[in-house]
C-alpha cells in the first residue's frame, strides 16, 4: 500500500528546486574525522556555501551515509546543521546508517523519511537500496512494487528516483564491488516508465552526470559529491581526490526536463590524508 505523499504546491508552470545534500558521515563529537576531514566542519562548510547563494530551494534531499558512527547523536547533528537552510529535508538512508536510530533520531518540524513528495507536476521517490549489514547495495522486489504503484497512481507526473547506490559502475573497481548489485536490471525496468524523468544517488562521493540511452528521450542519471571525502574517479584502487566537498542543486521543469549543476566549497580548506588505505 502506498504511503501518502508529503506535497508541495508550486504556481501554474513553475520549477521545482531541490537541493541535494550528501553522505555527511557525521559523528557524535564534533571533533569527528573521517580520514583526516572533519566531517561536521565539512557539512557546515557545504551549507554555508549554499546559503552564501541565497539559492530559492522549495526542499533538501538528503541522500544517505548521514553517520559514520550509527549514533543517535550524528543523525540530531545533521538535523541541527542543515537547520541554517530553513529547508524542508526529506532523507534516505546508505549503507552506514542505522535505519531504526536514523528514523528515531531524525527528528524535526519539517524533516521526513516518507517515500513520496509531490511538488508541482512532479514526483519522487526516496527509494531504500540498502542490504542490511552490507556496504553494496540491492534494489529491492518492494522497491519496484513501490515505483510501480507509485506511477500507476500518479500517471501524469514526471518521476525523480532517488537512492543511495550508484545503480550504473564508475569504473572504481574497489567502489564498483559496492554498487547497486542489480544496477543494470533496475535502469532497464524503470527506464521503460516515460514518467521517469531521472535518477539521483550519492554514495561515490564524486559527481558523475551521464544518461542512459533510451529511445525518443535519453534517461539523466546523476551521481554527487560528499560533504566531506572525495573519491579519484576512475582509479581502480582506494584513492582520494583532492576537490573539495559539494552539493548538486537540481531544477525539475514543468516540461519533465531537469536543469542540474553540482557546486563545491571554494578553496582549499579540506585536506584528506592520501596515504589512507580505506575506512
Ligand atoms: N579500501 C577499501 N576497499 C574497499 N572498500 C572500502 C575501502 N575503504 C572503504 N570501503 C567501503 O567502501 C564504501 C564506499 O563508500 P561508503 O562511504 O559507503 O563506505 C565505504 C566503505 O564501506
Ligand atoms: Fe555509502
Amino acid at each position: 500500500m502506498l504511503k501518502e505523499a508529503v506535497e508541495y504546491s508550486l504556481t501554474e508552470g513553475e520549477t521545482a528546486r531541490l537541493v541535494q545534500i550528501t553522505d555527511p558521515h557525521l559523528f557524535a563529537s564534533h571533533e569527528g574525522q573521517l580520514l583526516g576531514v572533519n566531517t561536521a566542519q565539512s557539512l557546515s562548510a557545504v551549507l554555508n556555501t549554499l546559503n552564501a547563494t541565497h539559492y530559492p530551494a522549495h526542499l533538501m534531499l538528503a541522500t544517505g551515509d548521514i553517520s559514520q558512527d550509527y549514533t543517535p547523536e550524528s543523525y540530531r547533528n545533521f538535523v541541527d546543521a542543515i537547520g541554517l537552510l530553513g529547508l524542508p529535508c526529506h532523507y534516505l538512508p546508505g549503507n552506514h546508517d542505522d535505519p531504526r536510530v536514523m528514523h528515531l533520531h531524525m527528528q524535526g518540524p519539517r524533516v521526513f523519511g516518507q517515500q513520496r513528495i509531490f511538488i508541482g507536476n512532479w514526483q519522487i521517490l526516496m527509494l531504500d537500496s540498502t542490504v542490511r549489514g552490507k556496504p553494496g547495495g540491492h534494489m529491492g522486489e518492494a522497491q519496484f512494487a513501490l515505483i510501480d504503484e507509485a506511477i500507476a497512481a500518479e500517471p501524469e507526473r514526471h518521476t525523480l528516483l532517488v537512492m543511495h547506490h550508484n545503480p550504473i559502475l564508475v569504473e572504481c573497481a574497489w567502489l564498483d564491488q559496492h554498487c547497486m548489485d542489480n544496477g543494470a536490471a533496475f535502469l532497464e525496468r524503470v527506464s521503460q516508465y516515460p514518467q521517469v524523468k531521472g535518477v539521483l544517488w550519492g554514495h561515490v562521493h564524486q559527481a558523475l552526470d551521464e544518461f542512459y540511452p533510451r529511445d525518443n528521450a535519453p534517461l539523466p542519471l546523476m551521481a554527487t559529491p560528499s560533504t566531506c571525502i572525495q573519491f579519484k574517479p576512475k582509479s581502480p584502487y582506494f584513492a582520494l581526490d583532492h576537490l573539495q566537498p559539494g552539493y548538486r542543486l537540481l531544477e525539475l521543469l514543468h516540461d519533465g526536463s531537469i536543469h542540474t549543476h553540482v557546486y563545491r566549497v571554494p578553496g582549499n580548506l579540506f585536506a584528506p590524508d592520501h596515504n589512507s588505505s580505506g575506512y
